[in-house]
């Protein structure tokens, strides 16, 4: 059997994996007709809204959906429909860290991928190629195969793939167009290979066909676990220095360019910060820490385990370093907090440093106004109550303002916390700032952002993250 030619393709998941990555296959492959499928009707209208105002916001997004929407790409909440008549079906739906039962706090929650596996088990009446997109444990393309292949009916068969997205929110649409590398995991068979290269054939149409590498289909599930692992390692080795710099007086920035000079270092993926957040780096280095127990295999658990120790060691040390600088109590102090987004040129707030931030300074009874360029108020409010569970959301609201500009936050404030790298706080007009500030006017850098020097010469007493020198 030669491989299939994918005319029709499915995704399951129309988040923010499944909505931007096919809607670039969409635009990259006009012969193809591809379908986004999703439960939650509310993302498919708003993938589908008149004046695309999307569900998430991506740089570039709103382009590639105005040209595909319509012509070869459809969001729709008829999964089954979408599944039927697929030949090449993406499931791309959430795996979040389990909250409760066996492995709770650390392994992947895979009911999603099962349930969605299960409807394809049950609806499909042809042959599919099914791809885990989503970022699973190892060995989960095996489940994914028996449950299809104990209902598959006569004269259909269903070929597993491994295809792990490796974009990174914020920079989503520029990593799909021209990505590092396409992973395509399959079963070293016949027609596992086969399968593997009707799926190469559509990346095909605009990957260099050097960067489409096919592997076996466990180790492409764990390279996606082990490329997370390695650069929230990368993170935390930096953020681990820059607790050094601060107390020598050395420079995280002068420490992080003389060591990534080194080409086997190399540049990248090595600004301190006040901690990394997002729906991924926790979540898969948990999972990798459960998959390592899971093989009896303790020193690789604790191993890794560190980097999200490390993590939360950086988010905790930096409302530390805010309270003790404020003269050791920010009880009824007022601060503003530029930044809610987990990194900049994202609405995504998943595991935030800024969440974790503003819940140590709520346990310590300050006023707090946020200010973020793209997070929704109703997302804030949520984030909050659950990271302070212990507090009413009325307490919250007594507590927290939410604004819609930076100088608006900053107004009257005794201190200012750069929580996300978002361009604009670079840009501000500090000096207006600064003569609306309480004084002495404090401000926290946790993201390397300002210049600190043009900060202090108008009369700020700044702190930033990984600098030894203070105030
Ligand atoms: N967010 C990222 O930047 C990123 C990057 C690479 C990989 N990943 C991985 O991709 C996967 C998806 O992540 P995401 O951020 O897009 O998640 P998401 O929560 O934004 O989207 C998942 C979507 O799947 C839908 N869904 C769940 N079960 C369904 C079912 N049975 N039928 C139809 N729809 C269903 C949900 O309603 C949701 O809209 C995760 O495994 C994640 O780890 C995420
Ligand atoms: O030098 C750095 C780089 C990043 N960060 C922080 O690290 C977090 C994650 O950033 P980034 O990796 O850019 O964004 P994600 O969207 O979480 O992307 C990661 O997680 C995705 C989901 O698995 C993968 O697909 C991507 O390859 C991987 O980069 C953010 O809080 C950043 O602010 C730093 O603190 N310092």
């Amino acid at each position: 059997m030669a491989p299939v030619k994918v005319t029709k393709i499915c995704c399951i998941g129309a988040g923010y994996v499944g909505g931007p990555t096919c809607a670039v296959i969409a635009l990259k492959c006009p012969h193809i007709t591809v379908t986004i499928v999703d439960l939650n009707k509310a993302r498919v209208d708003a993938w589908n809204s008149p004046d695309f105002d999307l569900p998430i916001y991506e740089p570039g997004l709103v382009d590639v959906v105005k040209q595909a929407r319509g012509r070869n790409l459809f969001f729709s909440t008829d999964v089954d429909k979408g599944i039927r008549e697929a030949d090449l079906i993406f499931v791309s739906v959430n795996t979040p860290t389990k909250k409760s039962g066996v492995g709770a706090g650390f392994a992947a929650d895979l009911n999603y991928v099962e349930l969605a596996t299960r409807r394809i088990a049950a609806v499909a009446t042809s042959s599919k190629i099914v791809v885990e997109k989503s970022t699973v444990p190892c060995r989960t393309a095996e489940s994914m195969r028996t449950i299809l292949e104990a209902n598959s009916k006569p004269g259909t068969r269903f070929d597993i793939l491994s295809n792990p997205e490796f974009l990174a929110e914020g920079t989503a649409i520029a990593d799909l167009f021209k990505p590092d590398r396409v992973l395509i995991g399959s079963l070293q068979s016949q027609e596992g290979k086969d399968a593997c290269q009707s799926l190469a054939e559509v990346y095909g149409n605009w990957v260099p066909e050097e960067r489409v590498l096919t592997v076996g289909l466990w180790s492409s599930e764990l390279s996606k676990l082990a490329a997370n692992a390695m650069l929230a390692q990368r993170i935390s080795s930096i953020n681990a220095l820059s607790a050094i710099c601060e107390a020598t007086g050395a420079n995280i920035d002068e420490v992080a360019h003389a060591i990534g000079f080194d080409s086997r270092i190399g540049p990248k993926f090595l600004r301190a910060s006040v901690g990394f957040g997002g729906s991924c780096f926790q979540k898969d280095i948990l999972n990798l820490v459960y998959l390592s127990e899971s093989l009896h295999l303790p020193q690789v658990a604790a191993y890794w385990r560190q980097v999200v120790e490390m993590n939360e060691y950086q988010k905790s040390r930096f409302s530390k370093t805010v309270v003790d600088t404020l003269f050791n109590t920010i009880t009824g102090k007022h601060i503003a907090v530029l930044g809610f987004a987990f990194k900049a040129d994202t609405g995504d707030t998943r595991e935030s440093a800024s969440i974790s931030i503003i819940r140590d300074f709520l346990q310590e009874r300050a006023y707090v106004t946020i200010y973020d360029p793209k997070v929704e108020e109703a997302q804030i409010w949520q984030d909050l109550s659950e990271a302070a569970p212990n507090l009413t959301l009325e307490t919250i609201k007594k507590q927290v303002t939410i604004v819609h500009s930076a100088l608006e936050a900053c107004q009257q404030k005794e201190a200012v916390v750069i929580a996300t790298e978002w361009k604009e706080f670079r840009e501000i007009d500090w000096e207006t700032v600064y003569q609306n500030m309480s004084k002495p006017a404090f401000v926290f850098d946790g993201r390397l952002l300002v210049d600190a020097d043009k900060l202090r010469k108008i009369g700020f007493k700044v702190t930033t993250i990984g600098r030894g020198e203070r105030l």
